[in-house]
C-alpha cells in the first residue's frame, strides 16, 4: 500500500475515534442532565434557607426561637448587617433609675432564695430621691427628671451603684470602622484543619489500636487510658468501651475501614447529635431574644460574646451587648470595641457597677430601641459560691422583669481539662444552663471534655472557639469534631 493510503486509513480512524469520544460525551451529558443530580438538590436547598429562621445548616451556625415564645420569628427588617444605625444616646439617667431600683429591690428580697415580691411597704420609705441620678445637665427633654412623687418603683436606692450608660455610638464618619464578617455558613469547615491539628493525635491511637488485628486485654486497657487521657471522663469512656468491645466480639469488624468506621459512630453516638444546638437568639413579638454568658473570667467570655454578636449581625440581626462584667474595667471596654467593629449597641457602667443594674438596663435598652437580640456579657468570678448564686441569680431574676432569657451560654476553656468540669458544675447549680461553648479548642488536644460536659450537665455544647480571631468561632457539629479526632 501507498504512504498516501496509509495516510487515508489513518485518518479515518482518526475520525472515527473522535466521532465516538464525542458520542460518548453526548450521551453521558444528556444522561445527567435527564435526571437532577443530589448535588443540584442539595444547592437548590441551600439557596431556599432561610439564614435566620432557625435552619439546620450543615456547618451553618443555627439560631431559633426561645421556648417561652409562641409567635413565629419577627421577620428581618433589611438583611442590611453591619449597617446597624445605633440608636441616639437617650435618658440613659432616668432608665438607671429604674435599673437600679429593680436591682435593689431584687437584692432587698434576699440573698440566696429570691422571691420577687415587688413593693413592700417598707421600702417606699426610701424617699430619698437618688442624689446623683438627678443630675440636671443630662435630665433628657423629653424625659422628665425623677419625680418626686413616692412612686415605689422609681425611690431611688441609697447605695447608686454606677449609672449605666448607653454607649456613644461611633460618630457618623467612624462607621466606616465597621468591619466586614467572615461567612457564617461552612466556618466549621473552615476551622476543620485548626481541630484536626490539635485533636487528631487522639485518633490516631486509637486507630492504630483498634485496626491493629486482635485485641487482647492489654490493648482495650490501652483504648481506655487513650480516651482517659483525652478528658472523655470514666463514665463516657467506658461507655464506648463497652460498646466497641461489643462489636468486635460480634465479629463484625474484620478490616480497618470497619473498624475506623465503627469508632466513628461510637464517638458520635456519645457525643447526642440529636441534642438541639440552636442558638435562641431570635426576637420574640415584643421582646429580644435574651442571651446571658456565664462562666469564669479569663475562659474566653468576652471574646465569644463579641464573636457571637458578629455571627448574629452577619444574619441581618440588630444586636445589642450588656457589659455586666463589671469586675474589671476592661472587659467592658473590651466588649463595647467587639461591638463597634460590628455597629452594634453597647450598655456599660463603671467598673464595679451593680451588674444586676447593667443586665436590667441592656434589656430595656433593647426592647426600646427594638434590637433583635439583646446578649449579657456577666460577671464570673468564683469567689464563692453563695456569691455567684446572689449575682447571676440576681441578674437572671432582673432580666426576667422584663423579657425572657433564652438562653445561658456557659463557657468553658477547653485547655484546663477537668477543671472546666468543677467550674461547670458549680454554674448548672447556679443557673439555669442551657448550652456550652468551649473555647480554646484550638490550643489543646483535649477535646474529650466535650464529651464530659454534655454527659454531666446534659446540656448541649452548641459554639467552639477555634482561635484568637474575631470569626474564630463555629458551630459545634458531633459529626465534624469526630472526623477531626480520626483525622
Ligand atoms: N486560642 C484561643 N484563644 C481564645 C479563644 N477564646 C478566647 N481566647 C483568648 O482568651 C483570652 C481571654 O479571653 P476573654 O474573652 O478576655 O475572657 P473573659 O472570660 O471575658 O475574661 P475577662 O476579660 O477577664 O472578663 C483572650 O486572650 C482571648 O483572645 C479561643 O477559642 N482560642
Amino acid at each position: 500500500m501507498t504512504t498516501g493510503a496509509w495516510i487515508a486509513i489513518a485518518a479515518v480512524v482518526a475520525v472515527l475515534l473522535v466521532a465516538l469520544v464525542v458520542g460518548a460525551v453526548l450521551y453521558r451529558r444528556r444522561q445527567v442532565s435527564l435526571a437532577p443530580s443530589d448535588k443540584t438538590t442539595t444547592e437548590a436547598l441551600g439557596e431556599a434557607k432561610d439564614r435566620s429562621g432557625g435552619y439546620k445548616a450543615e456547618s451553618g451556625f443555627s439560631f431559633s426561637q426561645g421556648a417561652t415564645a409562641t409567635a413565629p420569628p419577627k421577620p428581618k427588617p433589611e438583611p442590611v448587617a453591619p449597617k446597624v444605625v445605633v440608636p441616639p444616646i437617650v435618658e440613659p439617667k432616668v432608665v438607671e433609675a429604674e435599673a437600679e431600683a429593680e436591682a435593689v429591690e431584687a437584692e432587698a428580697i434576699e440573698p440566696g432564695v429570691v422571691e420577687p415580691t415587688v413593693a413592700e411597704p417598707e421600702v417606699a420609705e426610701t424617699t430619698v430621691v437618688e442624689p446623683e441620678v438627678a443630675e440636671p445637665e443630662v435630665a433628657e427633654p423629653g424625659v422628665e427628671a425623677a419625680p418626686a412623687a413616692p412612686e415605689p418603683e422609681v425611690l431611688a436606692p441609697e447605695p447608686v451603684t454606677e449609672p449605666a450608660v448607653v454607649t456613644p455610638e461611633p460618630a457618623a464618619p467612624a462607621a466606616a470602622v465597621i468591619e466586614e464578617i467572615a461567612p457564617t455558613a461552612g466556618r466549621l469547615d473552615r476551622l476543620r484543619g485548626r481541630l484536626a491539628r490539635s485533636q487528631s493525635a487522639v485518633g490516631k491511637s486509637l486507630l492504630g489500636l483498634l485496626g491493629g488485628g486482635d485485641l487482647d486485654e492489654d490493648s482495650w486497657e490501652e483504648i481506655e487510658d487513650t480516651l482517659l487521657i483525652a478528658d472523655l471522663g470514666s463514665a463516657v469512656t467506658e461507655q464506648i468501651v463497652t460498646k466497641l468491645r461489643a462489636e468486635i466480639a460480634g465479629g463484625s469488624v474484620k478490616t480497618e475501614p470497619q473498624a475506623r468506621a465503627l469508632l466513628r459512630s461510637v464517638l458520635i453516638d456519645a457525643l447526642h447529635p440529636e441534642m438541639d444546638r440552636s442558638i435562641k437568639a431570635l426576637p420574640h413579638d415584643a421582646t429580644p431574644g435574651v442571651l446571658l454568658v456565664v462562666g469564669v473570667n479569663g475562659t474566653g467570655k468576652t471574646t465569644s460574646t463579641g464573636k457571637l454578636a458578629r455571627v448574629l449581625v452577619a444574619d441581618g440581626r440588630r444586636v445589642l451587648l450588656g457589659a455586666a462584667d463589671t469586675f474589671r474595667a476592661a472587659a467592658a471596654d473590651q466588649l463595647q470595641t467587639w461591638a463597634e467593629r460590628v455597629g452594634a449597641e453597647v450598655v456599660r457602667g463603671k467598673e464595679g457597677a451593680d451588674p444586676a443594674a447593667i443586665a436590667f438596663d441592656s434589656v430595656s435598652k433593647g426592647i426600646e430601641t427594638g434590637v433583635d437580640v439583646v446578649i449579657v456579657d456577666t460577671a464570673g468570678r468564683l469567689h464563692t459560691k453563695t456569691g455567684l448564686m446572689d449575682e447571676l441569680g440576681k441578674v437572671k431574676r432582673v432580666v426576667e422583669k422584663q423579657a425572657p432569657v433564652d438562653e445561658v451560654l456557659l463557657v468553658l476553656d477547653a485547655t484546663i481539662g477537668q477543671n472546666g468540669l468543677v467550674q461547670a458544675r458549680v454554674f448548672a447549680e447556679v443557673v439555669d444552663i442551657t448550652g456550652v461553648v468551649l473555647t480554646k479548642l484550638d490550643g489543646t488536644a483535649k477535646g474529650g471534655i466535650v464529651f464530659q460536659v454534655q454527659h454531666e450537665l446534659g446540656v448541649p455544647v452548641k459554639l467552639v472557639g477555634l482561635g484568637e480571631g474575631a470569626d474564630d468561632l463555629a458551630p459545634f457539629e458531633p459529626e465534624a469534631f469526630v472526623d477531626a479526632l480520626l483525622g
